[in-house]
């Protein structure tokens, strides 16, 4: 079973689709990770995150280990672990750059649906990010657009970050200007053929896992149909 969840910045699509890998026993995919990594890599070497070919270079080039087990998450680049290097604000700031480059959503779309064939094997994957649903794994049981309402989402990101560790200023440009950004190469605020919305601006991250949970469990994988 592959379970897709989309959705914008800080609407609890990492957190949910962890908590659902947890409770039905499924891998996890965390599609942003490989982006963030990517970005991490182009920074590293100095590249020029304007030079969209050698930063599609770089993402080809890149050796990536990322972890699919919910309760042990793990980026590895060339050799490198830079799993808490990712989350760096320095990187949450350019990594749209990185994101609407097309040549290396090509590479990195090509390396998810690897990953995600891989954990067929292992009974099935909870996948999220922005395109799941549309390009990364139209044939997924399951599609969630999960939202929630801006000022909601803001509070989410301000809360999990040190206190006093960011202005408004810059927590309006993690989530506003990084979603309009983004929304220029995928489609992840309205839901598409198929998908279901849950809206979980007023529903605590349990119950979010509750009905996702819930919804995979009435489904039946393309696998087993008549
Ligand atoms: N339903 C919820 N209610 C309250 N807080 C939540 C809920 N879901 C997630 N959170 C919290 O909101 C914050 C953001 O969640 P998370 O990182 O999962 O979002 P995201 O959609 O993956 O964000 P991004 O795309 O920017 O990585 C986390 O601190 C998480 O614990
Ligand atoms: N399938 C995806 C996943 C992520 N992105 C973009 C969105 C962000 O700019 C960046 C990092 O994602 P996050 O870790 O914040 O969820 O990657 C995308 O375009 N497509």
């Amino acid at each position: 079973m592959i379970i897709a969840v989309d959705g914008p910045s800080g609407s609890g699509k990492s957190s949910t689709a962890r908590g659902v890998a947890n409770r039905l026993g499924l891998r996890y995919l965390d599609t942003g990770a490989t982006y963030r990594a990517v970005t991490w890599s182009a920074v590293e070497r100095g590249l020029d995150l304007d030079d969209t070919a050698a930063v599609a270079q770089r993402a080809r080039e890149l050796v990536l280990e990322i972890s699919t087990d919910p309760d042990d998450q793990f980026v590895i680049a060339d050799g490198t672990d830079i799993t808490a290097a990712i989350r760096e604000p320095r990187i949450s700031e350019v990594v749209s750059k990185i994101a609407t480059n097309l040549d290396v959503r090509k590479e990195l779309i090509r390396r998810q649906r690897a990953i995600i064939d891989k954990a067929q094997t292992d009974g099935g994957i909870v996948v999220e990010g922005r395109d799941i649903a549309t390009v990364v794994a139209t044939d997924a049981e399951l599609k969630v657009l999960l939202t929630a309402d801006q000022e909601a989402r803001m509070a989410r990101r301000g809360a999990e970050l040190a206190a006093g560790s960011v202005t408004a200023a810059e927590l309006r440009d993690q989530i506003v200007r990084r979603d309009a950004d983004d929304s220029t190469v995928s489609e992840f605020q309205v839901a598409s053929d198929g998908a279901v919305t849950i809206d979980s601006t007023d529903l605590t991250l349990e119950e979010v896992v509750d009905v996702i949970s819930r919804l995979a469990t009435e489904t039946v994988p393309r696998s087993q149909e008549l």
